[in-house]
């Protein structure tokens, strides 16, 4: 007999915002960092968030229904994941990601129709055309998006440096390094190694400050430079961390021919992003974060590891592999 059909798969994913809007609420409370100092009953936790009356009950026990937090005789406490990855204090926050989502993103989407019609971007300023302008013109909003970058990139940094054969090279570069979430997780993981940040201006001093409090500054340098404008500063290994899908198809083949230029004979490239299987049917987050940079950028798109593979062999790259990383993250790694 078939399967019996039920609209419930529907009703659940059309309202799955009120899910995502509730736990970027708390992130955005700092509830999970506030309850990482110790459990606490509804009163006292209301009062230090600064929640209405009429709020709390609910909000607090729906996310112990989201299995978000625990609750023990009225006394609320972190699961081990949220006290984990949510408490602002420890170096594994990944919430980063969330505030931004909550500060940026969640109001961007609400265009999402939009942006299907015209094709035209949704993120602030939107009849500019240059997105990281428009994204660091505003102090809070840089930093914002920079520690966001750090949430995401965490888990593919830890991958890559487990992953990839580092004691064959010597030196690594990261293009679009952000905060320097992957230098800093790579020099870690392998002290032989002296690597660099390259970014924009506006990023150095966040760089150089997140850098110097894991104390790597001697071996994890910042490069300012603009890569449309700049050649790649040389190294043994040049990685690109989710910076292609920002750009349309023209300018990631011109990065990529740029990464070959820069690279020594026997130099590697290691490419890292949501890639999409090549099926487009599975990875939901790389179909997904393809429409986020419809509503972000003005031409950018996610890809398949078959067409990265495809872009890197026209640039000259001889060996090209797809490696997966964690989740829906893969690194596609190419040898010249
Ligand atoms: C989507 S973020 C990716 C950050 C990081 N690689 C990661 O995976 O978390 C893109 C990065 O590229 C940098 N970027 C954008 N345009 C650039 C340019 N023209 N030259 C150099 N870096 C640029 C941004 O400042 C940002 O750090």
């Amino acid at each position: 007999m078939s399967e019996e059909i039920s609209p419930q798969k529907i009703l659940e994913t059309g309202m799955s915002f009120w899910t995502a809007r509730t736990l970027l609420s708390a992130v955005e409370l700092g509830l999970f960092t506030e309850l990482a100092k110790g459990p606490a009953d509804l009163e006292t936790l209301r009062q230090k968030l600064g929640l209405h009356e009429r709020s709390a009950r609910d909000f607090l026990d729906a996310l112990v229904a989201m299995k978000l937090l625990e609750r023990e005789k009225g006394v609320y406490a972190n699961t081990p994941e949220t006290d984990l990855f949510l408490d602002r204090a420890k170096p594994s926050y990944v919430g980063g990601m969330l505030e931004m989502a909550s500060a940026r993103l969640y109001a961007h989407w609400g265009h999402l129709t939009e942006a299907l019609r015209t094709g035209r971007r949704q993120g602030e300023n939107k009849e500019s055309d240059d997105v990281f302008a428009a994204l660091y013109a505003d102090e809070k909003r840089l930093e914002g998006f920079l520690a966001a970058m750090s949430g995401g990139s965490a888990g593919p940094a830890r991958a890559i440096a487990e992953k990839f054969p580092w004691s064959q090279h010597e030196s690594f570069v990261d293009i679009g390094a952000a905060q320097g979430m992957l230098p800093a997780t790579v020099a870690r993981a392998h002290p032989h190694l002296s690597g660099a940040g390259f970014d924009l201006p506006a990023v150095k001093p966040i760089f150089e400050r997140y850098i110097a409090r894991q104390e790597l500054s001697e071996r994890v340098r910042f490069l300012c430079g603009d890569f449309f404008t700049d050649k790649l500063p040389s190294a043994d290994v040049i990685v690109m961390g989710r910076i292609l899908h920002d750009w349309d198809l023209m300018q990631k083949r011109m990065l990529l021919a740029k990464a070959y230029e820069s690279l020594p004979k026997g130099g590697a490239l290691i490419v890292y992003e949501s890639m999409i299987d090549d099926e487009r049917r599975e990875n939901v987050h790389g179909l997904l974060m393809s429409l986020n940079m419809l509503i972000e950028t003005p031409g950018g798109f996610d890809y398949t590891g078959a067409e990265c593979m495809e872009w890197m062999r026209e640039a000259g790259f001889s060996s090209v592999r797809i490696e997966p990383l964690v989740g829906p993250t893969s690194m596609a790694v190419a040898v010249k």
